[in-house]
């Protein structure tokens, strides 16, 4: 995949993920959930921040029903009309479809605040690059989020390998990210020493 303008990224991203088999779809959730296993491990999460993917994006659902199984307390977002996010925890109540038509935990909404005191976020993305930096689907959630926290926890993006990218061209409100998870690899950007 030959990187252009965000713009020619995001409808080739769109157009390979939407052609992957359900074959191609399960193995990547299966490996996707043995690397953000080993991850929260290693970082001994006991709070974490996911996403509830849509068809078509990377599956993080076994590690977060991992993540319950085993008492890690999982935040996901909440899609706000002002394009920021709010967030609510993962828990019995279940999820019901929220603005755009994604899962979103039912019960109190919290504000964005509360992921500065957790051990991990794992975010969406459309591509990553070799430097770190994120491409979204160009609404600026996640980089309206990243901007007003004052304490970052380490911040992982999920993508597949392919949409690793030598560049990605940056605008000024762009925030890098300190890491990214491949089926086949998680990976540490060198902007971050933990
Ligand atoms: N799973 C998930 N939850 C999320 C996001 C996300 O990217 N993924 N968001 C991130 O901001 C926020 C909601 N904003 C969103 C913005 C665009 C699209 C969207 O339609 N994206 C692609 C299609 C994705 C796919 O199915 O592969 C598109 O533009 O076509 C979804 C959510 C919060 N929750
Ligand atoms: N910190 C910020 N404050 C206000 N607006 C912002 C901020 N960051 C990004 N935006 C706005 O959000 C819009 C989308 O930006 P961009 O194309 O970089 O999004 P993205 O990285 O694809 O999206 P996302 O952050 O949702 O993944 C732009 O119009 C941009 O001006």
């Amino acid at each position: 995949m030959q990187p252009q303008t965000k713009q020619q990224i995001r409808t080739a991203v769109r157009a390979s993920r939407a052609a992957r088999s359900a074959a191609a779809r399960q193995q990547t959730r299966d490996q996707l959930t043995a690397q953000l296993i080993s991850l929260s491990v290693q970082r001994n999460a006991k709070a974490v921040s996911c996403y509830f993917p849509t068809p078509n994006e990377p599956d993080t659902t076994g590690f977060t029903a991992w993540a319950r199984t085993n008492s890690i307390d999982v935040f996901l977002p909440v899609a706000r009309k002002d394009r920021n996010l709010d967030w609510a925890r993962l828990s019995e109540a279940g999820t019901a479809g929220g603005l755009h038509g994604i899962q979103e935990p039912v019960g109190e909404r919290l504000p964005a605040q509360i992921l500065g005191q957790l051990d991990l976020l794992i975010i969406p993305a459309c591509a990553v690059d070799e430097q770190g930096m994120r491409l979204g689907w160009g609404l600026g959630y996640y980089d309206r989020l990243l901007a007003t926290l004052d304490t970052l926890p380490p911040v992982f993006a999920v993508i597949h390998d392919d949409e690793l990218l030598a560049h990605i061209p940056a605008d000024t409100h762009d925030i890098p990210v300190h890491g990214v998870i491949t089926p086949t690899q998680t990976r540490l950007f060198s902007n971050y020493a933990g």
